[in-house]
């Protein structure tokens, strides 16, 4: 396909819109009584089923939009990205998270250099430093040992981090491993966000971990200004060595800042911030808490999805079938958003971090040729993990929008709980609701079968389920750290596979510059009013008038801002 030539003005998406069209007129009911056809829309690879037969798609869509994946050069793409090229053009950058888990042998360039030798200084540079604070050999500024670590970033810089640690944080061998340990996140520049962090915490114990790609994240350099503030009011200011390293690919900004070159670990610009989760930005944190091992076992799953993203077969290449799915329905079918139903509280911030990787990076307005995109790109992903989310948005689900949902279950528990007497183990009751929620999706219930329950016919209309909602499910083996790798990064290409097809640039994010220059305006006038006096000017009638309430009603707040840090 010649690079200004939209996708959708290719033959294969016309006839998949065309096809669109007759597959809405079929009813899921109907495409599940078809064995021959739901045994083909499963796929396994190392351990992970996924079963996508509920998606309202018939083998001629499969056809059709593997199609479409050949006229979007989505193989090529794929190899440009393990290749090293600047697929990434707006930045001029290569774009190899896959490298920051390839196995030390591996040959991955980037503009003529392997870089996996770079990756892997950096992780035994990890393992080295790991091991000193988690064995004691390396300890705080009066002598402490350094159990509780808090990593301050924000966006990429945090929401991956956070992820994997809330997975591992009950699994048996992370739990072995983080005895004693506490990690915590602090990401909002809400002074509410440091207080929490903070509380119960004693700065001559603490590690404090700023992970910023830039170094120039407004909110997270106030952070790390706050904590460098904790701790050198508490412990004097040369204990800011022994207390602050830092993550970041600006290692100039990171010694300017304070922190000795030696304890700053580094990445590189060909790796994007919601893409970094396996570069030093999750793995030290991380290490800090479970150890290196542990952590390496991540790494090698999210590997194993990489090879096999990059090797196998489209019809049972999982991230590549996952992608077209998510194509399919929201470019064909119409169905803008995505639910991400994980039936394991573990992965209770799978979700939002899913929502970063996929609505930054998706959420584009112009083809990466900068052609206006006549049709929407990216969807709209939310999520809770199950059963809470039955109590909530699912009724919505239900009976309300077409909302395609990703189920997530995990066979083996982190923590098996039976209790004698109970009909089934607690596990077993968590998974009765991953099974049978997607069947009531595809089939609902008709007025016929409510008249036979002898619904009276006033409340027929209200019990209705039309049905004919699409989802899928992925099963795990289990949720170690290995198969938490394997999710990440099924996820990871998923999405790159979605923007392959769009044809759009999934690895910029021009979208978060114009909001952060505004903050600068109303900085520089918070500054101003509260230091000199002066009124408001050059905003809307809107903003002067709530930036003067806020101003009046705060006045308070010392202009001199002598240091107050929380005083909870
Ligand atoms: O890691 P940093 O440079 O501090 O960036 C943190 C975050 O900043 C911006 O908001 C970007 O949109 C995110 O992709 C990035 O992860």
């Amino acid at each position: 396909m010649a690079s200004s030539t939209l996708i959708c003005d290719t033959q294969p998406w016309k006839e998949l819109e065309a096809h669109a069209e007759d597959v809405k007129k079929t009813h899921l009911r109907d495409l599940l009584s078809d064995d021959e056809r739901s045994r083909s829309m499963v796929v396994e690879f190392d351990g992970i089923l996924l079963d996508y037969s509920r998606q309202l798609a018939t083998l001629e869509t499969k056809e059709k939009l593997f199609k479409l994946a050949e006229v979007a050069s989505v193989k090529e793409k794929i190899n440009q990205m393990y290749n090293g090229e600047h697929i990434n053009s707006t930045e001029n950058r290569s774009v190899l998270h896959v490298a920051l888990r390839a196995p030390r042998d591996a040959v991955i360039q980037s503009d003529g250099k392997n870089v996996v030798p770079d990756v892997w200084n950096v992780l035994d540079k990890i393992k080295d430093f790991t091991e000193q604070i988690r064995s004691g050999s390396w300890v705080g500024a009066t002598g402490k040992e350094l159990k509780d670590v808090i990593a301050v970033g924000i966006g990429g810089s945090f929401l991956g981090p956070l992820f994997v640690h809330t997975a591992l944080q009950t699994d048996p061998e992370a739990i072995e491993s983080a005895r004693g340990r506490q990690l915590r996140f602090l990401a909002n520049v809400d002074p509410i966000d440091v207080a929490r962090n903070i509380t119960g915490l004693n700065p001559e114990t603490t590690l404090v971990v700023i992970v910023s790609k830039t170094f120039t994240t407004a909110e997270t350099m106030l952070n790390a200004r706050t904590l460098r503030e904790w701790i050198s009011s508490a412990l004097g200011p040369s204990a800011v060595a022994k207390h602050m390293v830092a993550v970041s690919t600006n290692l100039k900004l990171v010694e300017k800042f304070g922190i000795d070159p030696n304890n700053a670990f580094a990445f590189w610009d060909w790796v994007g911030g919601r893409y970094s989760v396996c570069s030093a930005v999750g793995v030290l944190p991380l290490s800090l808490q479970y150890g290196f091992s542990v952590i390496e076992k991540f790494l090698k799953g999210a590997s194993s999805i990489d090879q096999h993203m990059y090797s196998e077969q489209f019809e049972r290449n999982l991230p590549v079938l996952l992608g077209l799915l998510s194509v399919w329905n929201v470019s064909f079918l119409g169905y803008p958003a995505r639910a991400i139903l994980p039936y394991s509280q573990a992965l209770e911030k799978f979700a939002p971090h899913i929502q970063q990787v996929s609505m930054e990076s998706n959420g584009k307005g112009v083809s990466i040729d900068g052609v206006p995109l006549p049709f929407e790109a990216g969807e709209i992903d939310f999520g809770e993990p199950g059963t809470n989310g039955q109590h909530s948005f699912y009724q919505l689900i239900h009976q309300g929008r077409v909302i395609p949902c990703d189920f997530i279950g995990v066979v083996k528990s982190q923590q098996p709980v039976y209790l004698s007497g109970e009909v089934v183990s607690n596990h077993d009751e968590l998974m009765s609701n991953f099974f049978a929620q997607p069947d009531a999706l595809a089939y609902g219930k008709t007025s016929e079968q409510l008249q036979k329950e002898n619904v009276p016919p006033h409340l027929v209309p209200h019990k209705i389920f039309s049905g004919n909602r699409p989802s899928l499910s992925l099963l795990l083996p289990s949720l170690n750290a290995y198969n938490i790798g394997q999710l990440l990064a099924i996820y990871e290409h998923r999405i790159a596979v979605e923007g392959f097809i769009w044809g759009i640039n999934s690895f910029d994010q021009w979208g978060v510059e114009l909001g952060k220059s505004l903050a600068t305006q109303v900085r520089k006038q918070l500054n101003v009013s509260r230091t000199q006096g002066e009124p408001v000017q050059g905003f809307n009638f809107s903003t002067t008038s709530m930036l003067t309430r806020y101003l009046q009603a705060s006045a308070d707040v010392p202009a001199d801002l002598p240091t107050r840090l929380p005083q909870i």
